[in-house]
């Protein structure tokens, strides 16, 4: 890689302070001519001293010429005023970027540069546009369902307020839907939405609001090329148009694990620069019967009663949660039954691995290659698919299934810190009966930074697919058998002679209960794509965001299958990667050669 030749370099005022400002096809940089001189940083990395300012093009929201603001003669109110060529502060534009803050939070920053011309500030302004336009990721229309009720049911006003207005300052349209009634954005998009008019959809809500978008983008998709979901086998075809959430809801956990924070500008950011992040969904079916997709959780016991217990205190918004998960610890009931399931082969690593999903993730990025050489994998039986089937049964507290961390804001690093958004896997995790008090310290891991796996009623598995029957069900199935009935009749166990005194629970699927408890669920390696970018490597981030593109070379390079990505050099080297292949999708077979400069 070459040094980038600067398209424009010029010197331009930022307040009263003369900075060299230059633009090439990757970075605008801008360099207190007074301040600046390069220096080598202590991790090795070069650096540039405060006063000098790098914004990636493609973190750029938009660009503007500076509005005249002048005070009028009439009232002393500051208004904006017509422009004329004489006047100075046409000769002026404003540049609107991405700004990091605090715990991966985006802000839209300003910045305006005044110039000694005005056809120098016509060249900057069209440069700029013409490298915003090279931006082809970038969704220029987008379907909005706003749902008033989620949450705190502040949806409609964090939209309003928060997030249309960046959206037009980017130049995006959108077609705006309030939802009124639940499952309405669904069915729209399932059956009446023009979706080609969009570059994709996005959700102002909570986790069941997201969940309704991609149930309904999911069947369509399906729909659209004669798929049958009712079949388990049935390969799915994925989604054509992105995600996004607005975060607006009580738990917001796909938003969090897929960003880094539930913050509505942030994600609004996201969407505006085009961020793509591949995820894997779940089918879950019964009896071969499509019921639901799962993205997130899928919790029987404990997280299943939580949210039958909540549903009946949705009025109080989010401290339900609070409320039901404190009732239902100290409930403290078990349920019996048989897990079985099909457990990830390859370098998928396992949910006790340290290294967690980051930003650019290698095991994600190997599995989407994996499923295009096993194309055809997905169409084979479970009975002539490679790999044995583990069947275990017991009395359990909790059976949860995290495809993704889950992380939120009440467990930051989530119910399986290591799980990963897109390696086509869940992680499946085992609570065996215990006592109270062993099971409110596996819980209040899931809070802190202990290994939340690391007790001896904890089992965890990272498995492509599972089933679970409960003991209730298979009471009745062979008392069905030995009295030769199979009546349809249901008999809950307490009552029949075989002494079993199982009791069922309720699946928490994404935070909807599902109606069945003997379920066989599926995992659909990359199935949609969210206006995202997993969570960014903060520290590195902080270390070498203020490095300098333009001065250089620096090169940086690794063999790929040597790596381990949780030493530190490895983890600059990752983030490096995952910033330079947005751009240049630059990746050699064996090799990751980096060139800055
Ligand atoms: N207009 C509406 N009226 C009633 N319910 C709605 C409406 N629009 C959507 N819903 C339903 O409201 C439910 C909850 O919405 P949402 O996910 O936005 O908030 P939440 O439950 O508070 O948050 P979380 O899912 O993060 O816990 C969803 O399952 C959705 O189907
Ligand atoms: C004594 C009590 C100790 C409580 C310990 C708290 C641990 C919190 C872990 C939170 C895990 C959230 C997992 C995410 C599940 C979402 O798909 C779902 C939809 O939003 N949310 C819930 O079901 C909502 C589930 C909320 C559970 C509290
Ligand atoms: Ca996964």
């Amino acid at each position: 890689m070459e040094k980038q030749a600067p398209l424009l370099c010029s010197e331009l005022r930022v307040d009263r302070r003369l900075y060299e400002v230059t633009l090439n096809s990757m970075v605008l940089v801008w360099k207190d001519t007074q301040t600046n001189k390069k220096h080598i940083g202590r991790s090795g990395y070069a650096a540039v001293k405060a006063g000098s300012h790098c914004v990636p093009v493609c973190e750029i929201i938009a660009v503007q010429e500076k509005e005249d603001e002048s005070p009028s003669k009439d009232n002393g109110k500051w208004q904006k005023v017509p422009q004329s060529p004489a006047d100075s502060s046409q000769l002026a534009f404003t540049v609107f970027y991405v700004k990091r803050t605090r715990q991966h939070c985006w802000q839209c920053s300003e910045v305006t540069f005044h110039c000694s011309e005005h056809s120098i500030c016509l060249l900057w302004l069209q440069s700029i546009r013409e490298q915003l336009g090279l931006l082809t990721n970038r969704p220029k229309s987008l379907l909005v369902y706003i749902n008033p009720y989620g949450g705190k049911q502040r949806g409609k006003q964090i939209y309003d307020h928060k997030v249309a207005p960046i959206f037009s300052r980017a130049s995006i349209s959108t077609d705006v839907i309030v939802t009124e009634h639940a499952n309405h954005a669904r069915d729209h998009l399932k059956t009446e939405a023009d979706l080609k008019k969009y570059d994709g959809v996005v959700c102002v809500g909570g986790d069941g609001m997201f969940s309704e978008i991609m149930h309904g983008l999911v069947s369509r998709s399906q729909q659209d090329v004669g798929a049958d979901e009712n079949l388990t086998e049935e390969p799915l075809v994925p989604c054509k148009l992105r995600i996004g959430i607005i975060p607006a809801g009580s738990t917001d956990c796909i938003c969090y694990a897929t960003v880094g924070s539930n913050d509505p500008v942030t994600s609004a950011l996201h969407i505006i620069v085009g961020d793509s992040q591949p995820m894997d969904v779940c089918s879950v079916h019964s009896e071969d019967r499509f019921l639901r997709y799962s993205v997130s959780l899928l919790g029987y016991g404990f997280y299943g009663d939580v949210l039958t217990d909540s549903e009946r205190k949705r009025w109080m918004g989010p401290a339900r949660y609070d409320i039901s998960g404190v009732k239902t610890f100290l409930s403290h009931r078990y349920y019996e039954g048989t897990v079985s399931f099909l457990p990830a082969e390859g370098n998928l690593g396992t949910p006790r691995d340290k290294a967690q999903c980051r930003s650019g993730c290698n095991i994600c990025r190997h599995s989407v290659s994996d499923k295009l050489l096993n194309k055809d994998e997905e169409s084979v039986s479970d009975a002539e698919r490679p790999g044995t089937w583990t069947v275990i049964r017991g009395k359990f507290l909790a059976i949860n299934a995290a495809s993704m961390s889950c992380a939120c804001p009440r467990s930051p690093k989530g119910l399986s810190p290591s799980a990963h958004l897109a390696d086509g896997t869940t992680d499946l995790i085992l609570v065996r009966k215990c006592s109270r008090i062993d099971f409110l310290r596996h819980l209040l891991r899931h809070t802190n930074k202990s290994d939340q796996f690391d007790h001896s009623f904890v089992e965890v598995y990272r498995v492509k697919q599972f089933r679970f029957s409960p003991r209730h069900l298979e009471c009745e199935s062979e008392l069905d058998l030995r009295e030769n009935r199979g009546s349809g009749k249901h008999f809950l166990c307490q009552q029949r002679a075989c002494g079993c005194m199982a009791s069922r629970s309720n699946w928490n699927c994404d935070g909807e209960i599902l109606p069945h408890t003997a379920i066989q669920v599926r995992v659909h390696c990359q199935l949609i794509t969210l206006f995202a970018r997993g969570i960014e490597e903060q520290p590195v981030f902080e270390d070498l965001y203020a490095h300098s593109w333009l001065d250089g070379p620096y090169v940086l390079s690794c063999p790929i299958k040597n790596y381990s990505p949780s030493s530190p050099a490895n983890k600059k080297l990752i983030y490096l990667t995952s910033l330079w292949m947005r751009h240049n999708q630059f990746l050699e077979e064996t090799n990751l050669h980096l060139v800055f400069g």
